[in-house]
């Protein structure tokens, strides 16, 4: 059962994030649902997670997957009904499992009512003001903020699209069938802290708050960050600790250190529990492929302090493409061409491949940057499919080639549902690398060697060492760019953690001078290796091993 305490259970817990469209269809309509995603919950509770992120589940057009939402207190009649959800998060939390939604803010569908009813302009037929009018962003000329830069740039050319009904243009930060809400509009406010408060009420833990960045425009900036989406963000936080304690808010800011670190606010003006740590996630894959971790250790270092009520989300990857809008222009082309040679590789601002696929389907890669996930400071977020090393599908649109449906077996359709192939809403991936009938989960939770297998048991090894949840972190010095080493202490215990990122055996020496007299001992308590006599630590290492050490 879900305990009430303690409230900052979000610091410890494993995420992991689904489509409830795609991950397991209950009714054989070739869709996912919630009937569909309950009978999945003892898989997830096996695995070893703690909390599940369910992206957009709202009725929607669908043109961007959900994130234009038409109703934010309903269900897509595809999903399921409320009744269908409730049963879900009821059985959830009956197993400790907690589970937080996707609330898009910072815009909604271009079908939604309100955008409907704002397009009859400032005033109705009868001379009466039009209420929904200022709900979204208008303009005579289209041309006001000229310094917000296109985020979808493989499909937009301006964040203004021309509305023939008002003669007007509407202001638009993702896709033009997305018209931003107007937040200098308290109505709008009020809406959004209704919806949540709709799903709190209902027992959600909480939500991961979408595109937090855009909510408020001024003219002369680029319409980021601004001080006033920060004012009605708090707004939110008080929502939650005044009338729902314990329940979550994880903001995605796509943004540098600098900038993400506000949407934590402070100690006596909060604003998020928890943000993604975007900056360091393409860093990992990066040092992959140049066998030098300098830039996760310059980028860690960059993190500003937090508020002690925060944690950073750490990922591997998502749902959309692996973005490189935290990297400069020159690590952004080493990317492109490292992991993306392919141009049906690349959307927008980044590479829309899986983790199994951008690594080569190499099992010790996988699992070396999945033990730096699990390791460093952060809460981590793993995306459905990864752990059985699932592929993409580049002949899908957008970023749908990483949304295909979960692998469960060999059968029809991957058991995914009892539809035929062409009936799913996208189709089960089938090639023989990464199709379904060789990567499953029945056949990996029938072979203790496999994946699935090998995350289970990391998971509960992280489990068992708080230190890897709260302990402080602490790069220590190789002679060896290619070994990333690194420290995690709490007053009982000190993790030592060294991987190496290159693809052949690398010698090293640790500065362990701290740590005098110690003996590192594998967490699973199988090896002891040298103690520590000097402060200079030799090591060799095989390609990308990676130790998970306890300094005795
Ligand atoms: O709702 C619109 C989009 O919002 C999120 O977008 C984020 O992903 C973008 C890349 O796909 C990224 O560049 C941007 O900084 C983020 O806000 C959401 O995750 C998307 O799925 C959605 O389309
Ligand atoms: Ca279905």
């Amino acid at each position: 059962m879900i305990q009430t305490t303690p409230p900052e259970w979000y610091k410890s817990a494993v995420f992991y994030e689904l489509s409830v469209r795609t991950f397991a269809d209950g009714n054989g309509d070739g869709k996912g649902d919630f009937p569909g995603l309950t009978t999945k919950l003892d898989y997830l509770k096996n695995l070893g997670v703690d909390c599940l992120w369910l992206l957009p589940w709202y009725p929607s057009p669908l043109r961007d997957d959900g994130y234009d939402v038409a109703d934010y207190v309903n269900i897509h009649p595809d999903l399921g009904t409320l009744e269908d959800f409730k049963v879900f998060l009821r059985e959830a939390h009956a197993r400790g499992l907690r589970v937080i939604g996707d609330l898009v803010t910072n815009h909604t569908s271009s079908d939604h009512p309100w955008f409907q009813a704002a397009r009859r302009g400032p005033t109705l037929p009868d001379g009466a003001p039009n209420e929904y009018y200022n709900y979204y962003v208008w303009s005579d000329t289209g041309e006001e903020y000229p310094g917000a830069r296109i985020i979808f740039t493989d499909t937009e050319t301006s964040n203004w699209t021309f509305d023939e009904q008002t003669g007007q243009y509407y202001w638009h930060r993702f896709f033009s069938t997305q018209p931003d809400l107007n937040f200098d509009n308290p109505a709008v406010v009020e809406e959004l802290l209704a919806a949540a408060r709709f799903w709190l009420d209902l027992g959600l833990d909480g939500f991961r708050v979408d595109a937090v960045p855009y909510l408020i425009e001024r003219e002369g900036t680029n319409c980021e960050n601004l001080p006033e989406t920060h004012t009605i963000l708090k707004q939110m936080r008080q929502l939650v600790d005044q009338h729902y304690p314990g329940r979550l808010l994880l903001a995605e800011a796509n943004q540098w250190p600098e900038e993400v670190v506000e949407y934590f606010g402070s100690e006596t003006d909060p604003e998020f529990h928890m943000c993604f740590n975007f900056p360091v996630m393409p860093r990992l894959y990066m040092s992959l492929k140049r066998e030098d971790t300098t830039s996760i250790r310059e980028i860690m270092d960059r993190l500003p302090a937090i508020p002690s009520f925060g944690q950073w989300a750490t990922f591997l990857r998502n749902h959309d493409e692996l973005t490189l809008e935290m990297v400069t222009d020159d690590e952004r082309a080493f990317m492109y061409a490292a992991y993306a040679p392919d141009p049906r590789m690349r959307i927008n601002v980044g590479i829309r491949r899986r983790l199994a696929s951008l690594l080569d389907n190499d099992r010790r890669r996988i699992e070396l940057l999945n033990s730096v996930l699990l390791a460093l400071p952060g809460s981590p977020i793993l995306y459905y499919g990864d752990e059985i090393g699932m592929g993409d599908d580049l002949s899908l649109a957008d970023r749908n080639g990483v949304r295909t449906p979960m692998q469960w077996n060999a059968s029809l359709s991957g058991g995914f549902s009892s539809a035929s192939p062409e009936q799913c809403f996208y189709p089960p991936i089938e090639d023989p690398v990464y199709g379904f009938h060789r990567v499953n989960v029945q056949s990996q939770e029938q072979d203790p060697s496999s994946l699935l297998k090998w995350t289970a048991r990391q998971l509960e090894m992280r489990r068992q060492h708080p230190a890897f949840a709260s302990g402080d972190l602490n790069f220590v010095d190789s002679d060896n760019p290619a070994i990333l080493a690194f420290t995690r202490t709490t007053p009982d215990e000190t993790l030592l953690i060294v991987s190496n990122f290159a693809a052949n055996a690398q010698a090293c020496t640790l500065d362990l001078s701290a740590h005098h007299r110690r003996t590192p001992v594998t967490v699973s308590g199988a090896s002891h290796l040298p103690p520590i006599q000097e402060g200079r630590y030799p090591l060799v290492m095989g390609k990308y091993d990676y130790y998970w050490l306890r300094l005795n």
